[in-house]
């Protein structure tokens, strides 16, 4: 069979990773770093279309590759309407639901974005596969408190599933038979509960849980409620302060733990501390999910960015390990996931999934 080339597209908040594949082999990629004063003339993510496109474009060309050599283009899907994981078509309702930016806007959402505007260019299909809001909660998870504020799903599901495969193949285990708590310590922070191969919980790295490169996570929501009705800021600035300008970068002015991980070493004890809560935030999101699987856990596992810091490993091993056996798969499997989601639909292993049927059956559950 004719080895097809796949382009993979995942742009995420501190850049854009793209990688280049034949069959299930990956020729090349590369990490297009953005900084946050490059991201900051744009208003919205979707007016940075442009800008990553092109530079994506620029190292296709760099690269020597011929974009008309693709047989399909896949890129990571955003925050659109909760639906199962799988590959899905990107179809015309799914490039009006990325373009939207609801209910937050994500940098995931241009990856459907490009994988679609090449595809009709090169006219080959466009997939996005395991888009952050997969959805596969248990129904007393998405009660929060409030019964006007649901709790919604938004992971790194494409990552978490991509590494809860790679753990069952490493273990000799099938990985829908066993159950594992799956921390992505990325730009954003995903700690999910997968039970038997399901999302069954997860923190939200946009709205809760542990503090992030870049998001604040969990804050006290009575102060958070008066500061947004104090007068001083608009909700684009309490956004920006929730989503982009917290965390890491909010306390120490970088959201790159390379960097601060330095400052620590160098004597910077304020850093010191910053790093020790981070680490301490996602234990104890890490145990709750331990929790949420009634401590049947095979494994708790470490993956993203931020999983290659030696220190924050440690740190999470030693408070982690009375849960069950501590993995780390440092960086994330994505691109990987991503070709191996378009190219089982292209050589006939897996149906791609209609998202505006998807869309219609969630809504029919009321999701
Ligand atoms: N080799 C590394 N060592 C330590 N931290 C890293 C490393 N690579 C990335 N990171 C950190 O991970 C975070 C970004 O996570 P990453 O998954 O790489 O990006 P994104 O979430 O934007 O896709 C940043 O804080 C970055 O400093
Ligand atoms: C779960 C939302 C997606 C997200 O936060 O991705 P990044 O960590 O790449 O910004």
């Amino acid at each position: 069979m004719e080895l097809k080339a796949l382009l993979a597209v995942n742009p995420g908040s501190t850049g854009t990773k793209i990688a280049w594949f034949l069959g299930d082999r990956e020729l090349w990629r590369e990490n297009l770093l953005h900084g946050p004063d490059e991201l900051a003339p744009f208003a919205s993510v979707t007016d940075q279309f442009s800008f990553r496109l092109e530079a994506v474009e620029a190292a296709v060309r760099r690269r020597g590759s011929s974009l008309e050599e693709l047989a399909a283009v896949v890129g990571r899907g955003g925050i659109v309407e909760a639906i199962p994981g799988g590959t899905y078509i990107v179809d015309d309702l799914l490039i009006e639901h990325l373009r939207r930016g609801r209910p937050w806007e994500h940098a995931s959402n241009l990856g459907g974005l490009i994988a679609r505007c090449l595809g009709d260019r090169l006219s080959v299909p466009a997939f996005i596969v395991d888009p952050v809001s997969v959805d596969e909660f248990e129904p007393e998870v998405r009660v929060t408190g409030l019964p006007e504020l649901p709790k919604h799903s938004l992971v790194h599901a494409l990552n978490v599933r991509a590494t809860a495969k790679r753990a069952g193949r490493e273990l000799g285990l099938d990985w829908r038979g066993v159950n594992f708590v799956i921390a992505h310590l990325g730009g954003g922070i995903s700690v999910a509960a997968m039970k038997r191969g399901r999302i069954i919980d997860v923190n939200n790295a946009n709205e809760f849980g542990p503090f992030s490169p870049n998001r604040a996570g969990t804050v006290p929501a009575g102060d958070l409620v008066r500061l947004c009705f104090s007068g001083r800021y608009s909700e684009k600035d309490m956004i920006d302060s929730l989503i982009r300008r917290g965390g890491l970068l909010a306390y120490c002015g970088s959201d790159d733990l390379r960097e601060l991980r330095r400052r620590a070493a160098d004597g910077d004890e304020a850093t010191e501390l910053v790093l020790r809560a981070l680490a301490f935030q996602i234990a104890k999101e890490a145990g709750s999910m331990a929790a949420a699987l009634g401590g049947d856990v095979e494994a708790v596992i470490l993956t993203g960015g931020m999983a290659h810091d030696s220190h924050l490993r440690s740190d999470l091993t030693a408070r982690l390990q009375w849960i069950a056996p501590v993995l780390a798969y440092p960086g994330e499997d994505e691109m990987a996931a991503l070709a191996e989601g378009a190219r089982a639909v292209l050589e006939g292993e897996e149906e791609a999934r209609s998202y505006r049927e998807a869309v219609e059956r969630s809504r029919r559950l009321g999701l």
